[in-house]
């Protein structure tokens, strides 16, 4: 017989009679069925000894309630000596608590046969945890025995880390490897934000108190003023190889060759092989001596396009070497693309999409909504936005806060995080119009790197995201479409996230608002006390 077998069977016994009946504490449930089997057996010695009243079937009420509690507990005792280890619940609620900390935690789903193997293996270091995927052929299994390795090898559970509602098939080979369980984002919707003529109800995943509130009061404003628009400026993703020749001379006539406009159609050409709708659209070097940086840049339909660029500047690299067997590459990426650093050339050149929002705030509607003035809010604009900003040696800083709405909406619809830092990069302009009465506002935002196809769109939870905007996948017919879309949303919202913030700036309320929704009372009478 199987012991391990018989050993989960009562585990699994023990585990359902714990849910099913007590929800409580492991060392409670242990403490009742040592009381019930106590008792249980008292009860029964007892009633074995009654010579008036012998035991006998069918059993009477209360002899059934002492079998059936010396039989329940006798179980759940047992299961204990199966699994002396079996952790109390791993999977975390739902609610992001972690059960009580002395417990340890079984593991999702339990053991199945060759489990106890393959984590000990794991954790001995003879089976790579990277390798548990491709071995078993089960994500989801492959991702809990990691996780029970885990557990094992630091000494320390992962109770508060979700396990159960991850598609582990989904991000296999496109979003994450080694996975163990996800973290928990609230996101919450802002708007109605009226743009170029639709309504959109703006997701936003963040920890931070106050924001989708701001974003949400400056929805509301732009609303009660007739909305905004925006225009789309330029469409072109870049990859900057860095290559070295023997001279600067030498990089200076392949900087020539590159650049040349008879030659692009043949570059173009090559480039264009590596994909249906990345299409090379400029080339543009910078010297380092005898370094070469080659920024290529090109459209790449629905999708961010990181992976599709650099697929076609590889393509590129192998036939340059044709007529240029002297370069040397030395890397695909020589960073003047500029992916995720903040970088001049992206601020001045543009990266993804570069947009335009504006909106004409009515006079009343910064008094009613926005609690401040028209005046007010330019001159705030001009000394912190602008001047404050240059005083700090902003490079594309010229906002209030565009990271936290880009940033919000890049998580919520499965954009690279990571990118935020060029996607941040935003001006601001506020000016009276109207004689005076009203607020013209502007964000102009150059490097807006977003995608509705690839990369993490295609989770299940931000695909519903990008769906809430009318945004998911692509449309038919028209490829990059969607992604252009989505990037005058993130500019939209920025407004609206502007808007707010520099009116409770200018009104004094932020500090106000912060402790309101950011800091709950709970917290500040904690501090205070
Ligand atoms: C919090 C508000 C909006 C209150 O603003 P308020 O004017 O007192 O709110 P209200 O109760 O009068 O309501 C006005 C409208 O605001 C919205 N609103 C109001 N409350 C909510 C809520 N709970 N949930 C959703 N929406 C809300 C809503 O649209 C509402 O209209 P209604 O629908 O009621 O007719 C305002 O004080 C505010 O915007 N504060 C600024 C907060 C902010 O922008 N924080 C961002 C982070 S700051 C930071 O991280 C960057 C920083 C500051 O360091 C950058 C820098 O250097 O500048
Ligand atoms: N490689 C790198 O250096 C970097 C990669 N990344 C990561 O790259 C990923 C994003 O790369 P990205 O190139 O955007 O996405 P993908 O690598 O997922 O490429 C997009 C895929 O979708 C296909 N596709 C189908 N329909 C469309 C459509 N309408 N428009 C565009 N493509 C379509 C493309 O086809 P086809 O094959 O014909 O092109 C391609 O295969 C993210 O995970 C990001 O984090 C981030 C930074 C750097």
């Amino acid at each position: 017989m199987d012991l391990r077998r018989v050993g989960g069977r009562i585990a699994a016994v023990r585990r359902a009679l714990t849910a099913a009946a007590l929800p409580l504490p492991m060392r409670i449930t242990n403490g009742l069925a040592m009381v019930s089997l106590v008792l249980s057996s008292c009860d029964l010695l007892r009633l074995c000894s009654d010579r008036e009243r012998p035991l006998r079937f069918p059993l009477g009420g209360r002899e059934f309630a002492t079998v059936v509690c010396q039989l329940a507990s006798v179980v759940y005792l047992l299961s204990l000596f199966a699994h002396p280890e079996a952790p109390a619940s791993d999977e975390g609620d739902g609610s992001g608590r972690a059960p009580a900390a002395a417990e340890p935690a079984p593991m999702p789903g339990g053991m199945e046969d060759g489990d106890e193997e393959t984590v000990a293996a794991v954790v001995s270091g003879t089976l790579p945890s990277h390798h548990l995927e491709s071995l078993l052929g089960d994500c989801r299994r492959a991702a809990r025995l990691r996780r029970e390795a885990l557990r094992r090898v630091t000494g320390r559970g992962v109770e508060g880390l979700p396990f159960e509602g991850m598609d582990y098939q989904a991000i296999l080979g496109q979003c994450c490897e080694m996975p163990v369980g996800y973290v928990q984002l609230p996101v919450g919707v802002a708007g109605p934000l009226l743009l170029d003529g639709h309504e959109y109800h703006v997701p936003m995943a963040t920890t931070e108190g106050c924001l989708v509130a701001s974003v949400n009061r400056g929805c509301r404003a732009i609303a009660a003023s007739g909305g905004a628009m925006s225009v789309l400026l330029r469409d072109s993703m870049s990859r900057a190889p860095a290559v070295k020749l023997p001279s600067a001379k030498r990089a200076a006539e392949l900087k020539e060759f590159v650049e040349a406009p008879p030659n692009f159609e043949l570059l173009a050409a090559v480039f264009n092989r590596s994909s249906r709708f990345a299409r090379l659209q400029d080339i543009h070097c910078a010297l380092a001596g005898r370094n070469l940086y080659m920024r290529f840049t090109c459209i790449t339909g629905d999708a961010m396009g990181m992976n599709m660029v650099s697929k076609g500047v590889e393509n590129i690299l192998g036939w340059l070497r044709n007529d240029f067997p002297d370069m040397d590459v030395i890397s695909v990426s020589g960073n003047y693309c500029s992916d995720k650093k903040t970088a001049a050339v992206n601020w001045i050149e543009g990266r993804g999409k570069s947009v335009v929002c504006e909106a004409i705030i009515k006079g009343e509607v910064v008094h009613s909504i926005l609690k401040t003035t028209v005046e007010k809010l330019v001159e705030l604009n001009v000394i912190k936005n602008l001047a404050g900003s240059a005083i700090a040696g902003a490079l594309g800083g010229f906002n209030a806060h565009a990271s936290n709405i880009v940033t919000a909406l890049f998580i919520a619809t499965g954009q690279d995080p990571a990118q935020n830092v060029e996607s941040s990069q935003c001006i601001t302009m506020l000016e009276t119009v109207n004689d005076g009465d009203d607020l013209h506002i502007s964000v102009t935002m150059p490097s807006i790197e977003v995608g509705t196809i690839g990369g993490g769109t295609c989770l299940a939870s931000q695909a519903a995201c990008l769906n809430l905007l009318g945004v998911k996948g692509s449309i038919h017919g028209s490829p990059g479409a969607n992604a252009k879309r989505l990037a005058t949303i993130v500019a939209g919202s920025v407004l609206a996230g502007e808007l707010s913030l520099l009116a409770a700036l200018a009104s004094g309320q932020l500090v106000k608002s912060h402790m309101k929704y950011n800091r709950s009372s709970k917290d500040a009478a904690k501090a205070a006390s």
